[in-house]
């Protein structure tokens, strides 16, 4: 076996005022390309910033929080050793059809030209989450997911313990001007760019697109994080933070819980409070009790007690009763 394959806890890389690799996971919605961007697109404060040549790395010392050595170059090694060497953590994307053995050769390679701050990241149209969650383990180095193609993989993505998610920086701003393209998909993809009438039109279709999609993402970071990530805050305001994300979990369940009880109620012969069955209600309670042993039948039993009178008095108001 490998060596890699080796498990190691994962260290925290900050990027700008982000902490990725500790704590939960982030979303990242400012990730400009010089390759495809506009130079304008690197504006002050950006959080990842990937350059088309050398020239560009000294503006993107001075604007941007993390450089990205892209998956379409990483055999540049001039540039890639450049871009390490800047002083920036910093973010190596895989190249498509890179192994994890290539990849991880890279991070380290990047960490010893620059100071040791690599995060990796997995992007294209069809990311390889298990890849991302074996080179996770193995190097203990933070990974984000670039979900822009597929913002229906973030859940997946999060629950395969991606530290952070990137939606493309064109779908976060919509700054395009002038006709051309203007796309919003039920996902939240867009683009604006162009130039004539229409621009307006492609920009703010691109804005609503991308609010969108970083709606998906931040659900994703939030529900599936309070979920299925580890965390261990250490202040009051992370913990605060914590328990804010399991409650938005809860109560996303809590709203699926109530939609299941009131179609139970219309399927048995006697619904609502009427049709109470109190044995069913003590079994719920006793297999939730293996489940939070910690709570134990007792406490349980009065939150459910509450969930489900809930739950009843909800159906009964909408069947009019
Ligand atoms: C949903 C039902 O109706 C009522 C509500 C329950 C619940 O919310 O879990 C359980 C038992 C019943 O008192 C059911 O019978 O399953």
């Amino acid at each position: 076996m490998s060596s890699t394959l080796e498990r190691h806890a994962v260290g925290a890389v900050a990027v700008g005022g982000l902490l990725v690799g500790a704590g939960p996971a982030v979303v990242i919605g400012d990730r400009v390309s010089l390759r495809t961007d506009p130079p304008a697109a690197l504006r002050a404060g950006v959080t990842l910033a990937e350059p088309a040549t050398a020239a560009d790395l000294p503006a993107i010392a001075e604007h941007a929080a993390a450089v990205v050595v892209g998956a379409s170059w990483t055999r540049d090694i001039p540039l890639v050793r450049a871009a390490a060497g800047l002083g920036l953590p910093v973010v190596v994307e895989r190249r498509a059809s890179a192994s994890m053995e290539e990849w991880l050769g890279l991070a380290a390679y990047c960490a010893g030209e620059g100071d040791g701050r690599v995060i990796l990241c997995e992007g294209g149209s069809r990311p390889d989450l298990a890849l991302v969650r074996a080179a996770r383990a193995a190097s203990g180095r933070p990974a984000l997911v670039d979900v822009s193609a597929d913002l229906g993989l973030s859940a997946a993505a999060v629950a395969a313990g991606a530290d952070g998610l990137i939606i493309d920086s064109g779908t976060g701003t919509g700054t395009g001007t002038g006709t051309g393209t203007g796309t919003g998909t039920g996902t939240g993809t867009g683009t604006g760019a162009g130039t004539g009438a229409g621009a307006a039109q492609a920009a703010g279709a691109a804005q609503a697109a991308g609010a969108a999609g970083r709606r998906v993402a931040e659900e994703a970071v939030t529900v599936v994080g309070a979920l299925l990530r580890d965390e261990t805050p250490a202040t009051l305001p992370e913990c605060r933070q914590a328990i804010d994300r399991v409650d938005a979990a809860l109560a996303t369940l809590l709203e699926r819980r109530a939609e299941l009880a009131g179609i139970v109620q219309r399927l048995k012969p006697v619904g609502g409070f009427a049709g109470r069955d109190l044995g069913r209600e003590r079994d719920v309670v006793a297999r939730m009790a293996v489940r939070a042993p910690a709570l134990g039948e007792s406490r349980l039993s009065a939150i459910m007690n509450a969930v489900i009178e809930a739950g009843l008095h909800l159906a009964e108001e909408r069947s009019g009763r």
